[in-house]
C-alpha cells in the first residue's frame, strides 16, 4: 500500500484522487485491489482508488499513458456513471491536474478557466476520435496550409469578444473540430469511451475539418467576406498572429493537456476566434463550415480566395477596353476621292447602261435595228430622247455598217453626253458686290435643300466668306434644328423663327440683319414642297418678291436642289420652280448610289440649267463641283 500511495503521490494529482476516493466508499474496492497491489505492479495502484471495473480497464489502456490525464478523466466519468452527483465535484478537480500540461502549454490554460465547465465534456469525447493515427497528422498539415488564411478571419473576430455568444451556438458542433486538432494528446482520452459515442463521428470527421475548417474554412470564410467587405486583407494581417496563437494554443494543450482541459481550451480559442470570423462574414459561409465542412474543407478553403480573382477579372476587361481604343485610332479609313464616290454612286446607272449595250452590240453590226435598240436603252437609262438621238446619230455617223463593239459604244456616248453637259457644267460664282448676296434653296421634299445650304456654307466660311443661314422652313422644327447644327458647325449665324410663322416675313428679316452684319452672303432655307402645290408654290414666289424689296436683284441665286432617284418627275420639278421662283442653277443631290443618274443628262439637255454642284454623300464635304468629263465618263464607263 505504501508502495501504492507513493506511487499515487509521485502524480500529484493524482492525489487527489486518494481523498475522493475516501469520500466515494472505495473501502471495498480497496482490499480488492489491496490483494491485486501484492499481486501486480504500481500499475493498477491508480485505478484501486478509482474503484470500478472500468478503472482497470482504463488502467489497461492507460498505462503508457496513465501519467496523462486521461486517467483522472476516466475515473471522473466512471466515477459519474455509479453515481453522477459525485461525478460533478470531482470534475473541478479533473481540470486541475490539467494545469500540469499547462506548464508545456500555459496560453491554452488561461483561456480554460472561463470555459472548462462545458468544454471538459466534449473534449473527452473527441479525443478518442483523435485516437485515430491518420486523423492528427491530417490536422497538422492543415495548419500549414490554413496559417496563412486563417489568421485573417481571427483578428476580426478577437477583438468583439461580445460576438462570441452568436458564435458559441455554433462551437457545439465545431468544437469537437478543434479538438482533433489537439488529437495528439487526445489519444490517451479513448478511455473516455462513454462520450466518444456522439462525439467520435462528428469529433473525428469534423476534427480534421474543425480544425482544417477552422483554419481553411476560416481563412476561405475570413477571404470572402472580410475581403469583400473591408476587402483589405490589412484586417487579416494582425489575425494571423491571433490565429497562430489559437493554433498553437489547440496544438499544443492537445499534444500534452489535450485529455482535459486542453480540448476546451482549443476549441474555445479556435471557436473563438475562427467561429467569429467566420459568422460575422456571412450566414452562408457558416452553414458551410457547419454542414459540409468535412468534405469541403481543403477546397473551400482555395475557393475562397479564387472569389478575388473574379475583381480581378474585372481589371483586365478595363484593360480590353484599353486595348480596344487604341484600336478607334486606325479607323479613319482613307476616304475614297469625290469622283470615285460618284463614280461608285453612279456604278448602278452605269453597269445597267453598259450591260444593256452590250447585249445590243454583241458582236453584230450596225444597222436601224441595233440602233434602234441602242435608243432604247439609253432613253430607259433617263438620259432623254434628246441625248439618245446625239448617241445613236453619231454611232451611225461613223460606224454604220461595220462591226462596233459596246466598248466603242459606251466611248462614243461618253463623248456625246460631254458634249451636252458642258454647257451647264458651270462653277458657282457670287458677286459679293452685292451685300451680302443672297442665295434662295428651293426643291422638292427631301430633295437635300438643308444638307446642301450646310454643305455649301462649309465650303464658303472655309473660303474665309461670312455667311449666314435663314431657317425658311416654318414648317418643320426639326429643319430648323438641322439648319442650326449646321449653323454651329461652320460658325455661322442662323436666323429662325417660330414654327408658323410667315417664311416671306422671316426671309425679309433675315436678309436686313445679314445687311447690318455685313454678311458677304445669305443663304435661305425654305421648306420642301411639291410643285403642283399651288398655295406653297405661291409662298415661294412671295419670298422671292420680298426680297426684291431690298434689293430688285435678289435673291441673286436661286439653287434648286434635284433628287437624282426621282428620275423623270426631276424634269417637270425644274420647270415649275424655275418659272416660280427664277431657279438659275441645280444642285443634283444623291449621285452616290443611283441608277437614275442619267436624268441630269436630260435635265441639262432640256433646261439648259447651270449644274453647280453634285452631292455625292451627306457629309459636310460630299458637295462636288459639277464636271462633265468626269461625269459623262463615270456613267458610260469608260476608264
Ligand atoms: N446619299 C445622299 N443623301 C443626301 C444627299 N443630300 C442630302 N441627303 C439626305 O437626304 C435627306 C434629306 O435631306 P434634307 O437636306 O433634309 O432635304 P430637304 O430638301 O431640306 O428636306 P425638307 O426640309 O423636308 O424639304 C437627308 O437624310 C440628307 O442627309 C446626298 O448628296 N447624298
Amino acid at each position: 500500500m505504501a508502495g501504492f500511495f507513493k506511487k499515487i503521490f509521485s502524480f500529484g494529482k493524482k492525489e487527489v484522487v486518494e481523498e475522493r476516493i475516501d469520500e466515494t466508499t472505495p473501502l471495498p474496492p480497496i482490499k480488492w485491489e489491496a490483494l491485486e497491489a501484492l499481486k501486480p505492479a504500481a500499475e493498477q495502484a491508480p485505478h484501486p482508488p478509482l474503484d470500478g471495473e472500468g478503472r482497470r480497464e482504463a488502467a489497461g489502456r492507460g498505462d503508457g499513458a496513465d501519467a496523462d490525464h486521461p486517467h483522472p478523466q476516466a475515473s471522473l466519468r466512471t466515477s459519474p456513471i455509479e453515481g453522477e452527483v459525485k461525478a460533478a465535484p470531482e470534475l473541478a478537480p479533473v481540470e486541475e491536474p490539467k494545469p500540469e500540461p499547462a506548464p508545456t502549454i500555459p496560453a491554452p490554460e488561461p483561456v480554460v478557466p472561463s470555459e472548462p465547465e462545458p468544454l471538459p465534456e466534449p473534449a473527452p469525447e473527441e479525443e478518442p476520435a483523435p485516437e485515430t493515427p491518420a486523423e492528427p497528422p491530417a490536422p497538422e498539415e492543415v495548419p500549414p496550409a490554413a496559417p496563412e488564411p486563417e489568421p485573417e478571419p481571427q483578428p476580426q473576430e478577437v477583438p468583439p469578444a461580445p460576438l462570441e455568444p452568436e458564435i458559441e451556438p455554433a462551437r457545439p458542433e465545431k468544437l469537437p473540430e478543434p479538438a482533433p486538432a489537439e488529437v495528439p494528446a487526445p489519444a490517451e482520452v479513448p478511455a473516455e469511451t462513454p462520450a466518444p459515442v456522439e462525439v467520435p463521428p462528428p469529433a473525428t470527421p469534423s476534427t480534421q475539418p474543425s480544425a482544417e475548417a477552422s483554419a481553411a474554412p476560416h481563412p476561405p470564410a475570413g477571404t470572402f467576406s472580410p475581403y469583400r467587405d473591408g476587402e483589405k486583407a490589412e484586417a487579416p494581417t494582425p489575425h494571423p498572429p491571433l490565429d497562430g496563437e489559437g493554433r498553437r494554443a489547440a496544438a499544443g494543450w492537445g499534444d500534452s493537456a489535450d485529455a482535459g482541459a486542453s480540448h476546451p481550451h482549443p476549441q474555445a480559442a479556435l471557436g473563438t476566434s475562427p467561429i467569429e470570423g467566420e459568422v460575422k462574414r456571412t450566414p452562408v459561409e457558416a452553414k458551410l463550415i457547419i454542414g459540409e465542412v468535412a468534405p469541403a474543407p481543403a477546397p473551400s478553403p482555395q475557393p475562397s480566395p479564387e472569389p478575388k480573382p473574379a475583381p480581378g477579372k474585372v481589371t483586365v476587361t478595363k484593360k480590353v477596353e484599353q486595348k480596344a481604343e487604341p484600336v478607334k485610332a486606325p479607323e479613319p479609313a482613307p476616304r475614297r476621292s469625290w469622283f470615285q464616290r460618284m463614280r461608285d454612286g453612279l456604278a448602278r446607272s452605269s453597269k445597267e447602261l453598259t450591260g444593256n449595250i452590250a447585249g445590243v452590240f454583241t458582236k453584230r453590226k450596225l444597222d436601224e435595228e441595233t440602233l434602234q435598240d441602242l435608243e432604247d436603252v439609253l432613253i430607259r437609262a433617263d438620259l432623254g430622247l434628246e441625248t439618245a438621238l446625239r448617241v445613236t446619230d453619231a454611232l451611225a455617223a461613223s460606224r454604220y455598217g461595220k462591226d462596233v463593239s459596246d466598248e466603242d459604244v459606251r466611248s462614243i456616248m461618253a463623248a456625246e453626253v460631254e458634249k451636252v453637259l458642258t454647257h451647264v457644267a458651270m462653277p458657282l460664282e457670287l458677286d459679293l458686290s452685292h451685300k451680302p448676296h443672297v442665295i434662295l434653296v428651293v426643291g422638292v421634299n427631301g430633295t437635300g435643300k438643308t444638307t446642301t445650304i450646310g454643305k455649301l456654307a462649309a465650303k464658303l466660311t472655309d473660303g474665309g466668306l461670312s455667311v449666314m443661314l435663314a431657317a425658311g422652313d416654318t414648317f418643320r422644327a426639326a429643319a430648323i434644328e438641322q439648319l442650326k447644327i449646321w449653323g454651329e458647325r461652320t460658325k455661322s449665324p442662323v436666323i429662325a423663327s417660330k414654327i408658323g410663322a410667315d417664311a416671306a416675313g422671316l426671309a425679309y428679316d433675315a436678309f436686313e440683319r445679314a445687311k447690318e452684319a455685313g454678311s458677304d452672303v445669305l443663304i435661305i432655307d425654305t421648306a420642301g414642297r411639291l410643285q403642283n402645290k399651288t398655295e406653297l408654290m405661291a409662298e415661294l414666289e412671295k419670298i422671292v418678291r420680298v426680297l426684291g424689296k431690298l434689293d430688285p436683284e435678289a435673291p441673286h441665286t436661286v439653287l434648286q436642289t434635284v433628287d437624282a432617284t426621282t428620275g423623270q418627275n426631276a424634269l417637270n420639278q425644274v420647270e415649275i420652280f424655275r418659272n416660280v421662283a427664277g431657279v438659275n442653277g441645280l444642285v443634283m443631290t444623291k449621285l452616290d448610289g443611283t441608277a437614275r443618274g442619267g436624268i441630269l443628262v436630260a435635265i441639262a439637255a432640256k433646261h439648259k440649267l447651270p449644274v453647280y454642284f453634285i452631292g455625292v454623300g451627306e457629309q459636310v464635304d460630299d458637295l462636288e463641283p459639277f464636271s462633265a468629263s468626269e461625269f459623262a465618263r463615270a456613267i458610260a464607263g469608260v476608264a
